[in-house]
């Protein structure tokens, strides 16, 4: 019998984040342009007596170690579906932010279904296993899938993407989360507030951008950093004011565009290649605008046993 499984799952960062009206149900539909990029949470189940979660890493005092947490919620759910106990271990070695926007939880949720497939041989099927994802959450089925991907509907019906290329980022990590709810709530009211409405029967389908595919298909940095478009950005930034600061320190140090990731707080800063990446990291350590600094690149792959 297999001892334990490791499995490896990816960050995220939202180069558009086309978000449409509020539906009926409390999301919203979106165009959701995913890519994969290089920091990793990694998820060890071992087999044990009942489920247990443990976390390491600078930030596992944030992670929570109850039944809440998405990497329990995934292995209760295959369990459920497949009639068994979900007795095991599920250790996260956690190295992407909490709450930051870049899917930390999410890529948990995918690591710990693909750990527990592996370690009970239940063989369920991708289709099965990105059916389990897009209910543990609208971001998890593309931390399965990693590279590149259009997320439709809330995020959770994914078109994959070709890539032409690698990109290289700066990610400036801010002290404490925000809450993803809260940024889309944030979003809503200041749609009302500009006399737009915020539902999805006063407001267009969104779209993603021609020119954004076409970049990224030809691997052109330059064409992206023109095309990059987060519709949260406004709302993370209201939330958060000092987010204006860390977006203005990383342009002046060099990013050839800057957004906030997904619902923030973290912001992303597109660099030309590695070299400019660790300059914009150094200004903006030097800046004192943000807790830490990460250089790394994308398309990652998705969620993958590595052990
Ligand atoms: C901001 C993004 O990270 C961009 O990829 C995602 O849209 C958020 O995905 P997630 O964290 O997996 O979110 P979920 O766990 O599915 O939903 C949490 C909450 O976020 C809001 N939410 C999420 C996705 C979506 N398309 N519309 C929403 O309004 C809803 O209030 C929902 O109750
Ligand atoms: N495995 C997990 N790791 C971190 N947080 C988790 C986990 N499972 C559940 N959570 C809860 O989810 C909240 C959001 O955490 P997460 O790190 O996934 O945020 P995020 O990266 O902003 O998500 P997204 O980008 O998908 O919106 C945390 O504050 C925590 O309460």
């Amino acid at each position: 019998m297999t001892a334990s499984v490791v499995v490896r799952a990816p960050a995220k960062v939202n180069v558009q984040l086309a978000v449409g009206g509020l539906r009926p149900d409390g999301f919203h539909d979106l165009a959701n342009v995913f890519l994969a990029v290089g920091l990793h949470d990694e998820v060890t189940a071992t087999p044990a007596d009942r489920l247990r979660i443990t976390a390491s890493g600078p930030d596992a005092d944030q992670v929570p170690l109850d039944e809440t947490n998405l990497a329990a919620r995934a292995a209760l759910a295959l369990a459920a579906r497949r009639g068994v106990p979900a007795d095991v271990h599920l250790h996260i070695a956690k190295d992407i932010p909490v709450a930051g926007g870049m899917a930390g939880g999410s890529a948990d949720g995918a690591a710990a279904l693909l750990a527990c497939d592996a370690l009970w041989g239940t063989g369920a099927s991708r289709t099965e296993l990105l059916e389990i994802c897009a209910e543990l959450g609208s971001d998890v089925p593309f931390s399965l899938v990693g590279g590149a991907a259009l997320g439709r509907g809330r995020g959770e019906l994914l078109e994959p993407l070709e890539t032409g290329g690698t990109f290289h980022w700066a990610f400036a990590v801010a002290d404490g989360g925000l809450s993803t709810p809260a940024v889309y709530r944030e979003c809503d009211r200041l749609r009302e507030a500009s006399g737009h409405g915020c539902t999805a029967v006063e407001l267009p389908d969104p779209q993603p951008s021609p020119a954004l595919l076409d970049a990224l298909r030809t691997g052109d940095t330059g064409a992206l950093a023109g095309a990059l478009a987060n519709d949260l950005q406004a709302a993370a930034v209201s939330l958060r004011p000092s987010l204006a600061d860390t977006l203005r320190a990383g342009s002046t140090g060099g990013a050839l565009a800057a957004l906030v990731s997904g619902s923030g707080p973290t912001c992303a800063f597109l660099a030309k290649d590695p070299e400019n990446a660790e300059a914009v990291a150094e200004a903006l350590l030097a800046s004192g605008t943000c807790r830490a600094v990460r250089v790394t690149s994308g398309p990652a792959p998705g969620a993958m046993v590595v052990g």
